[in-house]
């Protein structure tokens, strides 16, 4: 994946015909995409519909200057590397060409070799200061691998696919209920693949509203709508040469489905506000935990969009399927020298997790908070736990459903109404024991059509 194997979108503007398509044709044959403009206008017409990684820029050109065309190509944010070209060397010419943010600067005549080797540093550079801000980025986003836990025959097959389908670079889609680890799992797959060591950048449709998740994932121009007070590049550049994890994909607003689409099938993308083409290489890892067919069905979400992101599927088993793995998981999560008494340890073995491992953790967490001694008691898991345990019952859904009901959204309705019943409706706290984000509690509860009065 280093720089200097791919070949580059080049710019050649250069009003003598001649230099300039000879140019073109040399930079062709060495594979490279090139566009040519005669003029400073003529540029920018190409730079509006097209991302060039290094534009080649003749200093004399009719009309506009190379020297002005460089200047409105920076006002604009236009992140292309320029490259000057003059007939005279001049020191105040190239100072002046570097003042305004040109990379480098060269004297007619040269070989044509040396123009392309000039062209790979300048290129070099933009690649490096956008590592750079890559790296800024991930800092803030990434942390730490954490190791999958998990013995059960469901976990074995489950780590030979990501051993499998990690270096293939095809997208994948993980399905699995809320707080299953697929998030973890895509990061796992990223560490198979040969861009295990470019960046891993996660963006959750779910989380974000509605209005953001365009500008977050394909960035905007500064002033492309209130609030854009500078250009940001989407999550998409910032993964550029990585990995893209698109959790909950099944919250993507139908406005922006065709864009992905866009991206996937050739990785272009425009960012908001902009005209301008730009590629990147990117390998998308989807997560959701709805039953995708069904949105397609209700026309939710786009058939071609799900074959694209579906080119192969790993599909998580929910923790109360793999019960074997549970001793394991909480000993893991469990610090050095906490004990747990038995009945506890048994409603915890008992108990149906409907927020699988992410509720699992919280419900230790809490535990460690509340109990004394090191050592944790009944009285110090949460009610639903408890009263699995006590009740040999492996459902905390038992009460609010009744026998006649048996669609899973039925199933998730009522025990959401359960647990907003049990924290009298504070959905933050109801958000936390079930497992799940905020917003995607009000999302289902406006789903649903959840009422709850307080009673
Ligand atoms: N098998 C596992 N071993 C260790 N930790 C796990 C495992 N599964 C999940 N976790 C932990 O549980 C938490 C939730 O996992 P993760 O965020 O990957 O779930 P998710 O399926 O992506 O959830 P959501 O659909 O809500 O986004 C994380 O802290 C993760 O590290």
């Amino acid at each position: 994946m280093t720089g200097p194997a791919l070949p580059m979108d080049l710019l050649i503007v250069e009003d003598d015909r001649d230099f300039r398509e000879t140019a073109a044709q040399w930079m062709t044959r060495k594979g490279h995409h090139v566009e040519q403009a005669e003029n400073a206008q003529e540029a920018l017409n190409h730079c509006a519909r097209k991302h060039f990684d290094v534009a080649i820029v003749d200093m004399n050109l009719p009309g506009l200057s190379g020297l002005e065309l460089l200047q409105q190509i920076r006002d604009e944010n236009i992140d292309t590397e320029v490259i000057i070209l003059t007939g005279e060397a001049t020191v105040e010419n190239a100072v002046q060409a570097m003042k305004l943010g040109a990379c480098d600067y060269l004297t007619k005549p040269f070989p044509l070799a040396e123009v392309e080797q000039r062209c790979r540093m300048a290129w070099e550079r933009g690649r490096l200061q956008k590592e750079n801000r890559q790296l800024r980025a991930l800092l803030e986003r990434n942390r730490p691998a954490t190791r999958i836990v998990g013995e059960s025959a469901g976990m074995k097959e489950l780590f030979r696919l990501i051993e499998r389908v990690g270096p293939t670079d095809k997208a994948i889609l993980i399905q699995g209920e809320s707080g299953t680890g697929k998030e973890l799992v895509a990061r796992a797959i990223q560490q198979c693949s040969h861009r295990a060591d470019r960046p891993f950048v996660t963006v959750n449709c779910a989380a974000l509203p509605e209005q953001l998740v365009e500008s977050e994932l394909f960035g905007h121009e500064k002033g492309s709508f209130t609030g854009a007070t500078a250009t940001k590049p989407g999550l998409f550049e910032v993964a550029d040469g990585g990995t893209l994890f698109v959790d909950e994909i099944g919250e993507l607003p139908g406005a922006l489905q065709p864009k992905l689409l866009r991206v996937l099938e050739d990785g272009s993308l425009r960012r908001v506000g902009s005209h301008r083409e730009r590629r990147v290489n990117v390998r998308i890892i989807a997560a959701t935990n709805r039953d995708m067919e069904e949105e397609i069905a209700v026309g939710r979400f786009r058939e071609d969009l799900y074959y694209r992101i579906n080119v192969m599927s790993l599909v998580l088993p929910p923790l109360r399927e793999r019960r074997d793995d549970i001793p394991l998981l909480i000993e893991h999560f469990l610090e050095a020298g906490w004990q747990i008494e038995p009945d506890a340890r048994q409603a915890l073995l008992t108990y149906d997790w409907p927020g699988n491992v992410r509720q699992l953790i919280n419900a230790i967490e809490r535990a460690t908070i509340m109990a004394d001694d090191k050592l944790i008691t009944l009285d110090d898991l949460p009610h639903e736990v408890v009263r699995a345990g006590s009740s040999g019952t492996h459902a905390p859904l038992a009460s609010p459903v009744q026998e006649d009901i048996c669609k899973l959204e039925d199933i998730e309705s009522a025990h959401i109404l359960q647990v907003l019943k049990q924290e009298k409706g504070n959905k933050a706290r109801a958000a936390r024991a079930l497992g799940i984000h905020r917003r995607k509690l009000y999302r289902l509860i406006e789903r649903y059509n959840i009422q709850w009065n307080g009673d």
